[in-house]
């Protein structure tokens, strides 16, 4: 019989091992190679040799059978009876492990990322409505609905698991898909937006499928938007890809299309031809719409030259390719709808109906903007916090085009990290608590001296000698961040990288650090960008600024001196960043809603109360937080609400758990002073509200002066979790990002 194999195995052996190598806990690990000892540094991750000064004769004896490359040359060399020591001292160079940031993928982990991606690329499936016909209750349908979803969502855990893949934080939320099915079911043509930076990570080739398994006279079209963030060459590179794999595409850009309106609105008053008039501004928009003079060869859309006839040929020629980069103007657009429609499906040739369209796409990827754009006027709220479409809308655009717009969702598709998601805005920067991958994109991307004019700040990088790589880490950026704008941790003084991230990412979000992805192929991403970051396409005083930053000393200076930041900051973009960040201390505005708040359907479904872990993890999974990260607390409610669900504000529970500060109690987070980061669960338990499970109405809750709604999505996510506790109580889960500053 072979004897299990203790792990605390005794015997001569092992303690003369022990007794010469340790049991590694604490001291460095050790491993004998036949050139000497490799000793791992845990503080650092760093492996370092170091030559035994007498070796035991086992070591020598020991057979190799596999080797290293490193221990592959140290060996050689010995066996060459070479002395490397001086050779060490002036060639090897030593790169140190932070210079390569750990939640980022080299190129060649990338290609097998990809690689791997693309043998699974047609099980990205979005949901099917299960088929239904005048029969079927409506009972019936909701549970097949619920069956075909959480099949659906098996199918994608399985292959996420398997194959372990990293997948967008796709939409679970039954009620989204109902919204997403009907507005398919109602649409002649379902236009996918999708943001011109990235369309494919955007982009669902199956919601394209579905479109023709609803009915095959519908029709498809990807609105790349955003388009004004592209240079011509990269819309054509992106033009080249769609033609050739079949898609049916135009660019369009929502800011453009909507500076336009209002010029066009200002110049119905203005002289024309007067540089600076409204009418000036609208011909320069018009022509960004169109191609912009330089890269026409300063010849104008519309205008002729000399030698009209042999040009004539090269011109349709060149009015081809033209059309195919257009970025489309809103009329073109509309007539694009009525054109792109199937003569109106099931309509009533007497009484024809409008031809319907249907808008999906992505959180955030424009899609208010672009009705906004269309119907002219402001009707649809526009807001930067992902997820403000809740159901879907229609909107009469004309009597002949009725809007449908579709909740903002997230389909499943691939992505290589999770830094990748939250450079695509597609995973919040709000609640980050790792900062250095996405910033680590921003560094590799960006190019350094971009980064030092646009922020007026000097980038400190390692040497080459030392093992600095030439491209700046996301820890130096962050660092010259913040010390550039002041931003310090409370009580140490360090440079607050935290902080300055978010400001960094958001940068990168909104376009102000623009990067755009080449279409899949060989181009090389940093060269498909360059032209954004050349001097001579930059204006004059960008390139004096560029210039000026070579001489740059640490002083940081002020950006309002230098007017180089791509996008000009207008006043949305300030109020966006006060609702972001926050006015001031323990603003209301600190408070961020996890990115994809939604009423969970599937955990009221189940109707069943999960323990505090499972639920933690549960709920934390949901909101994609990390469940290390995320701290439960747990109050007791008894107040009731009044006839409309709303808790009274003056119960506190906040201020009690505060002032009574219990040891353990949900307040004690914010007696400790300073700045208080986190993400929390909370259970509300009310034994006031046993009947009303499913809604939790209006729970209102405070801090100090501060009050929280959480019907107010910017705040936090309520999810009822069903009734627990005593008889007829019922907890309510809040799950938020909380960032309040307690002062001192
Ligand atoms: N540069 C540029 N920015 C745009 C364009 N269209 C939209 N944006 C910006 O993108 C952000 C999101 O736009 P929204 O129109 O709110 O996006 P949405 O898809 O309706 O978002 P949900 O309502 O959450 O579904 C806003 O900050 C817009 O200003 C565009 O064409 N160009």
């Amino acid at each position: 019989m072979v004897l299990a194999k203790s792990k605390n195995a005794v015997g001569l052996g092992n303690s003369l091992m022990n007794d010469r190598f340790g049991k590694g806990k604490g001291a460095d690990r050790k491993k004998v190679t036949t050139a000497g000892i490799h000793r791992i540094n845990h503080a650092t991750g760093e492996t370092y040799v170091t030559n035994e000064r007498k070796e035991a004769s086992w070591v020598k004896m020991r057979s190799v059978t596999e080797q290293a490359a490193l221990d592959e040359f140290l060996s050689t060399a010995e066996l060459a009876g070479t002395d490397f020591t001086a050779e060490k001292m002036n060639n090897v160079k030593i790169i140190h492990t932070d210079q390569k940031n750990p939640y980022l993928l080299s190129a060649a982990e990338e290609r097998a990322a990809v690689g791997k991606q693309k043998a699974h690329r047609d099980r990205l499936t979005v949901p099917r409505r299960p088929h239904w016909d005048s029969t079927t209750t409506a009972d019936q349908l909701d549970r097949m609905e619920r069956d075909s979803l959480l099949e659906w969502r098996r199918g994608l855990a399985e292959l996420q698991e398997n194959n372990d893949l990293l997948m967008t934080p796709f939409e679970r939320n039954l009620e989204v898909w109902r919204q997403l099915w009907r507005v398919i079911e109602r649409s002649d043509l379902v236009v996918q937006i999708v943001d011109a930076r990235n369309p494919l990570l955007f982009r669902s080739e199956d919601l394209e499928r579905y479109v023709k398994d609803v009915d095959k006279r519908k029709e498809n079209l990807l609105l790349v938007n955003k388009a004004d963030m592209l240079t011509l060459e990269q819309r054509q590179s992106w033009a080249v890809y769609f033609e050739e794999a079949g898609i049916s595409y135009k660019f369009f850009s929502a800011s453009l299309a909507k500076e336009l309106n209002e010029a066009r609105e200002e110049s119905e008053d203005d002289e024309p031809d007067v540089p600076g008039s409204s009418a000036s501004k609208l011909a320069d928009i018009t022509q960004k719409l169109t191609i912009n003079d330089n890269e026409r060869g300063g010849k104008v859309p519309g205008e002729k030259q000399e030698d009209e006839d042999e040009d004539e040929d090269e011109d349709g020629e060149k009015e081809a390719e033209d059309e195919k980069t257009r970025i489309l103007t809103v009329d073109e657009l509309e007539a694009l709808f009525l054109l792109h429609a199937p003569d109106n499906i099931d309509s009533d040739p007497e009484n024809p109906r409008k031809t319907q369209i249907g808008l999906v796409g992505y959180p955030n990827v424009g899609k208010s903007s672009t009705i906004n754009a269309l119907i002219g006027a402001k009707k649809v709220s526009v807001s930067s916090t992902p997820g403000k479409t809740k159901h879907f809308q229609t909107i009469h655009l004309s009597d002949k085009v009725l809007l449908c717009d579709c909740p903002g969702l997230v389909f499943p598709n691939f992505a290589t990290t999770k830094a990748e998601l939250v450079c695509n805005g597609i995973l919040p920067i709000d609640q980050l608590r790792e900062f250095t991958g996405p910033a680590g994109l921003v560094a590799k991307r960006i190019p350094q001296k971009f980064l030092e004019a646009m922020y007026g700040m000097k980038i400190q990088t390692r040497p080459l000698e030392e093992g600095g790589t030439g491209v700046p880490t996301a820890e130096e950026i962050l660092t010259a961040y913040a010390k550039a704008r002041g931003f310090t941790r409370t009580g140490q003084g360090q440079p607050d990288e935290s902080r300055a991230a978010r400001y960094v990412l958001k940068d990168y979000v909104n376009g102000k650090l623009l990067f755009c992805q080449p279409p899949p192929g060989d181009i090389d991403p940093l060269e498909f960008n360059r032209e954004l970051y050349d001097e001579g396409h930059l204006p004059e005083k960008r390139r004096l600024a560029l210039t000026d930053m070579e001489s740059l000393s640490d002083a940081p200076i002020s950006v309002a001196d230098l007017d180089f930041i791509r996008l000009p900051e207008g006043s949305k973009t300030k109020k966006l960043d006060g609702a972001f960040f926050g006015p001031g201390q323990g603003s209301r505005g600190h408070l961020k809603m996890p990115f994809n708040h939604k009423y969970t359907e599937q955990g009221t479904a189940s109707g069943k109360q999960l323990s505090g872990r499972k639920q933690k993890t549960m709920l934390a999974l949901e909101k994609d937080m990390d469940p290390n990260d995320v701290k439960m607390l747990t109050t007791y409610y008894s107040a009731a609400p009044d006839a409309n669900g709303v808790f009274p504000a003056t119960s506190n529970f906040w201020n009690q758990e505060v002032s009574a500060d219990n040891a353990g109690d949900p307040g004690d987070f914010l007696t400790q002073p300073g700045r208080q980061v986190g993400s929390y669960i909370l259970s509300i338990r009310n034994a006031a509200n046993p009947t009303n499970v499913n809604d939790p109405g209006e729970l209102n809750f405070a801090w100090g002066n501060e009050t929280w709604d959480s019907t107010n999505t910017d705040d936090c996510s309520v999810v009822p979790v069903g009734p627990s506790g005593g008889a007829g109580a019922t907890t309510y889960t809040c799950v938020f990002q909380c960032d309040v500053d307690v002062g001192q």
